[in-house]
């Protein structure tokens, strides 16, 4: 029994669904989970409707327009019309109409749930449409009955217990007649609302399945030909690794690798199941393969590029030393805003803190801190994690650069650069 995982660059139009239906074509015979998420950028557009709705940004019915129009074309191009999917988008994207109709009353990351879930919602259908249209035979499932979460909204946090044993009870009989295509990122709680599970949570809903499935493997199927030791998007020159041992990988998405979402490895480890990384344009090469004893070989440092940080600078009022008392309240403020620390560092008088700056979470938090606290900070700056970095790489990357914190242990280099 395998597990795919395809995620937005791999369905961001007609195109790659019919590139889809021909990868999952090519494993005729196997029992598949088929975990996909919202098409192309579609998340970021309805968390735009979202703003939109909630706090007026721009017209939130020209926004909603826009995402429906993308999909009725991609509709249009794979079918032509009047195929039953047309309907079933569009009793699915009637959820949005209603709900912004009324007023925003409720709890934003509430909100955010129910209406960005739509995007799986939808992506899900039209890729379940067209299975079926080329002759693979698949039934959609609403994973918001399989993955419970609490009601954590947009960080749902999941029930294990719950979770694996209603998919174990119902998919492999699903299984034995069908491929079964569901929504990644989405979860359910037991009132039945919307959760979501983090941005590009998908990965972690197919590592999900499959240690409740005792999967033979998971396959994420990315725009790139593997894990690389940086982002393409930033480095030319980038060298691609056979395989990695799960620790590796739980490192490099700890800092911040985005190619898989942090939270997808340890399952994968502790039930044993590989991971694959490989390229939906080239499915027959290689990849990268995440597992158990594999040997990891560093021809180059591994580079975490992460933009957009804030790093805040944190005092006690009356000029006192940092104690542990104080530290455990700016921790204690930190989990409650939900804000994570990428990087930290503590002296006599300060306490500093490198994070990701998510408007809401950091107005939300500053609130908090400035009660208690002095609190500065520095924006628009860049960290950079280096994992087996060498000097020269470091002097390279920080070249031009104002360093206003560096650490480094024997294995990793962390910077926050100007
Ligand atoms: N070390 C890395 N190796 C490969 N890709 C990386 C790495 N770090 C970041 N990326 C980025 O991850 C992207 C693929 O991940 P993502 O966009 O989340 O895929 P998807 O949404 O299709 O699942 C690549 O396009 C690449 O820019
Ligand atoms: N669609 C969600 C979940 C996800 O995992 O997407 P992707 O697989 O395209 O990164 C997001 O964009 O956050």
């Amino acid at each position: 029994m395998l597990v795919f995982k395809f995620g937005g660059a791999s369905v961001k139009d007609a195109q790659g669904l019919i590139n889809l239906g021909d990868i999952v074509k090519g494993c005729a015979g196997e029992k598949l989970v088929v975990v996909v998420s919202a098409m192309g950028k579609t998340t970021n557009a309805l968390e735009r409707l979202t703003n939109a709705y909630v706090n007026g940004t721009e017209d939130v019915h020209a926004v909603f327009e826009e995402i429906k129009e993308y999909h009725y074309h991609i509709l249009h191009e794979l079918f032509g019309d009047g195929h039953p999917a047309f309907d079933e988008i569009a009793n699915t994207f009637v959820e949005i109409d209603w709900m912004i109709e009324d007023e925003p009353h409720d709890d934003y990351d509430f909100i955010y749930d129910q209406i960005v879930s739509v995007g799986e919602l939808v992506s899900t259908r039209i890729v379940n449409a067209w299975f079926n249209h080329v002759g693979l035979t698949s039934k959609w499932l609403d994973v918001r009955g399989y993955i419970h979460t609490d009601n954590t909204y947009r960080e749902g946090v999941v029930d294990w217990n719950k979770t694996c044993s209603i998919i174990q009870k119902d998919i492999p009989a699903l299984l034995s007649n069908n491929i079964v295509v569901t929504q990644g990122f989405l979860g359910g709680t037991s009132e039945n609302f919307t959760t979501t599970l983090g941005r590009e949570g998908s990965d972690y809903t197919a590592s999900i399945f499959a240690s409740c499935l005792g999967a033979e493997s998971v396959t994420t199927w990315k725009d790139v030909p593997g894990i690389l030791n940086a982002d393409p998007k930033f480095f030319a020159d980038t060298v691609k690794f056979d395989e990695l041992s799960y620790q590796e990988a739980i490192e490099m998405t700890y800092y911040g690798a985005s190619v898989i979402h942090p939270k997808t490895i340890k399952p994968l480890q502790n039930a044993n199941i590989p991971l694959l990384v490989k390229s939906f344009m080239h499915p027959a090469d290689a990849g990268t393969v995440v597992r158990e004893g594999a040997v990891n070989a560093f021809a180059k440092p591994v580079i975490i590029v992460k933009q957009n940080q804030v790093l805040l600078s944190i005092s006690a009022i009356d000029y006192s030393f940092i104690t542990e008392t104080h530290l455990s309240e700016i921790f204690g403020l930190f989990a409650k805003s939900q804000v994570k620390i990428n990087m930290m560092q503590t002296s006599a008088l300060s306490f500093t803190a490198c994070i990701d700056l998510s408007a809401e979470r950091f107005d939300k938090l500053l609130l908090t801190l400035k009660e208690a606290f002095k609190v500065k900070y520095n924006d628009h700056l860049t960290l950079i994690t280096l994992r087996h970095y060498t000097d020269e790489a470091v002097a390279e990357l920080t070249a031009d650069k104002t360093v206003l914190l560096k650490q480094t242990n024997r294995n990793t280099a962390q910077l926050v650069l100007k």
